[in-house]
């Protein structure tokens, strides 16, 4: 199923659990706006390079559009929709004043000069600049960007704007990041774990967790996971992927994959099949990587007993039937990797007052959000009788319709 079919899916099972009206959930679902823009670029060999952009901005009921933007050759106009909506219900489950949007290019961004990166970033945000702002949509980094890009976004928008460091989150933090944006959405995948593990008298020490992709969520998540004494047995990359069933050291891995590009080779290892990384022996999964990644042809042969969804949509729909029957406990994308725009909140709520937090106040102030988002998740899942996915979504979703319904449409 693609991604938007599945994201679709999920919404209308918990639009029937709410019991919303047909002609309400049908204005929650049509995207507000969708962009998309031609980028072309001359090369640094002198010939012309073309590339696709999106953005969509899902719904702006609860505040600026918020979401991020993602790098990758298989950027296709269902999944940005897909993701920009997940964006609308993942801000209202952390109950943090935004709406939902996300972008992307169709692009391999590791075929391309950093030149060649800033050069499409730059013509990217020059197609889209009146369109994005402060208060209308806040782009931030996903899969394929960084604190960089988004420094190139700031730049080129300023030239049409003024100097506007809250119209991206994300950045470098000479340039108005946030402390602690960067370790976020790992941070609040381990505050995420932490608390539902904490439910049945478990902790992260002594845990052993499998993580698909070592990137900017996987890798944070790895460190801190480790940090708490939890036993990381399998990770994987692009590059390939590895196991160590006493548990990887995770500061040689993060320094190997700094002078190698990738986890492959790590001496304190084992090389793995990569189809095999999620279906490894552990207790907690944790896809970082691609969405639907977990369908019905491997979902029988996961061993993990609790998921947690630090990619977006990783699970198909399909998937999520099998293990429910199957026990697994699966904590869904939309409450299990909010940490990132929680903080990407905190980031533009400093730029806004002009005054930076502490790191310390930045990662408290995110581990009350995390917590109260489950509980608030768990009280769903009480009222209505259903799983943590539907949970969530009916939580997200009831915060959105309350608000449209609360501003009304033009006579
Ligand atoms: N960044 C953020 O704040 C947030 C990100 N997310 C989601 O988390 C996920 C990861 O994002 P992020 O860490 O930022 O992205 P990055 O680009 O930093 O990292 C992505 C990682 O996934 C790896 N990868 C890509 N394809 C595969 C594959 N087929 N098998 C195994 N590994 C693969 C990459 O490998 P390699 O390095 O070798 O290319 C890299 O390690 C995405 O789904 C994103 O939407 C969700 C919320 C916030
Ligand atoms: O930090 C943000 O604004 C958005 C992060 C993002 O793209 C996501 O949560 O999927």
């Amino acid at each position: 199923m693609n991604a938007l079919a599945a994201t679709n899916r999920n919404f209308k099972l918990a639009s029937r659990i709410l019991g919303l009206d047909a002609k309400l959930e049908k204005s929650l679902l049509i995207p507000f706006r969708e962009i998309k823009v031609e980028c072309t670029i001359p090369k640094d060999d002198g010939t012309l390079a073309s590339f696709i952009g999106f953005r969509v901005q899902h719904d702006n009921s609860r505040g600026p559009m918020k979401g991020g933007i993602r790098y990758h050759p298989e950027v296709d106009p269902d999944e940005v929709n897909a993701l920009a909506q997940l964006m609308t219900w993942k801000t209202a489950v952390a109950n943090i004043p935004y709406g939902g949007a996300k972008g992307g290019i169709g692009c391999n961004p590791s075929d391309l000069s950093i030149s060649e990166l800033e050069r499409l970033t730059r013509v990217f945000t020059q197609r889209i600049h009146d369109l994005i702002g402060i208060h209308t949509d806040v782009p931030a980094p996903d899969m394929g960007t960084n604190s960089q890009t988004m420094a190139w976004i700031l730049d080129e928008y300023s030239k049409f704007h003024g100097h506007s460091p809250a119209v991206v989150t994300g950045k470098p933090i000479d340039l108005g990041g946030s402390l602690g944006r960067d370790a976020a959405t790992g941070r609040g995948v381990l505050f995420a774990t932490e608390a539902l593990l904490n439910e049945s008298g478990k902790t992260i020490s002594g845990q052993r967790f499998v993580i698909q992709g070592f990137g900017n969520v996987g890798s944070w998540a790895a460190r801190l996971i480790s940090e708490l004494g939890g036993k990381v047995v399998a990770v994987s990359d692009i590059s390939g992927a590895i196991k160590n069933k006493n548990g990887l050291d995770i500061d040689s891995l993060l320094k190997h994959v700094q002078e190698n590009r990738g986890v492959k080779g790590f001496h304190g290892s084992d090389a793995i099949d990569s189809d095999s990384i999620l279906v490894e022996d552990c207790d907690v999964l944790i896809p970082a990587a691609l969405g639907g990644v977990i369908n019905r042809e491997n979902a029988n042969e996961i061993k993990a007993k609790y998921i947690v969804e630090a990619a977006n949509h990783p699970t198909d729909p399909e998937a999520d039937e099998i293990l429910k029957k199957n026990g697994v406990v699966i904590l869904p994308d939309i409450y299990a990797n909010s940490g990132g725009v929680t903080v990407s909140y905190f980031e533009w709520v400093q730029n806004i007052q002009g005054f930076m937090w502490e790191e310390e106040r930045v990662n408290n102030e995110l581990k009350t959000y995390m917590t109260k988002g489950l509980k608030n998740v768990k009280e769903m899942c009480k009222t209505h009788n259903c799983d943590l996915r539907m949970g969530a979504f009916t939580l997200g979703l009831n915060r959105v319709a309350r608000a449209t319904v609360l501003r009304g449409w033009e006579a």
